[in-house]
């Protein structure tokens, strides 16, 4: 059964998206660890109502927090301190797709980062890059930290206006394989999901 890790170069790029249409195509579960912000419209909320299979099942988050922010501080303004010992894996006979908070090095506790998370579930990545102006360098950063700590990255979804030329750098600097693009978007529903899933699902 594939554990896959959906995070990103950054927050806001795409990873609940990304992480929809990933659970569409492989009818996986889905879970998301950790939720700081958005409590009245969770990223699992907005996942279900985008997933029309159904086998997917959605597991409740470990830690959900009100503040948007680093869960880190969002836990420190609830007098909660994240115990990485919670994070325990769903009991699931179904592939899994994993959403995380942010980026890579983005703080679980003072020592304990998503990275560390992602080493602790055993997971294999798949990584959300977003096409701006420095994106190369904030995608590069997370996959030579990822290869640093020998993570395994299935790819990489890039996300916005296509960048061939950043694209093609990307991957034949880091030779992790591109798994889809997901296209600037005015309608996100469920048949615009199941398109990006039977594009991309004979890559996963
Ligand atoms: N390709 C796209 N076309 C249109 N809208 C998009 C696209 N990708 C992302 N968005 C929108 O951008 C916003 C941020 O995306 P999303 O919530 O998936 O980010 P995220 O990486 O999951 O953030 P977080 O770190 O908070 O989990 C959302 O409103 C989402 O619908
Ligand atoms: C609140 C936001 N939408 C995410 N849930 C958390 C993003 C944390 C980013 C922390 C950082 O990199 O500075
Ligand atoms: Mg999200």
């Amino acid at each position: 059964m594939k554990k896959i890790f959906v995070t990103g170069i950054g927050t806001d790029v795409g990873k609940t998206l990304v992480a929809a249409i990933l659970t569409e195509a492989l009818q996986a579960d889905y879970w998301k660890p950790v939720q700081a912000g958005n409590l009245e419209f969770t990223d699992t909320d907005r996942v279900k109502e985008l997933v029309s299979n159904a086998q997917s099942c959605f597991y409740p988050e470990a830690y959900r927090f009100h503040m948007p922010a680093s869960p880190h501080l969002a836990a420190a303004a609830e007098n909660i301190e994240i115990n990485p010992d919670k994070f325990i894996l769903p009991e699931a006979t179904n592939h899994l797709v994993i959403e995380g908070a942010g980026g890579l090095l983005v703080p679980l506790t003072a020592e304990f980062l998503i990275i560390d998370l992602i080493a602790q579930l055993q997971a294999e990545v798949i990584l959300v890059s977003q096409n701006y102006l420095g994106s190369i360098n904030h995608t590069l950063l997370s996959i030579l930290c990822l290869q640093q700590r020998q993570i395994p990255i299935k790819g990489i979804i890039f996300n916005g206006p296509p960048t061939p030329s950043s694209e093609d750098y990307i991957t034949q600097y880091t030779r992790v394989p591109k798994l889809g693009a997901l296209l600037p978007e005015t309608e996100i529903n469920l048949a615009m999901v199941q398109h990006y899933a039977a594009q991309w699902r004979p890559n996963l």
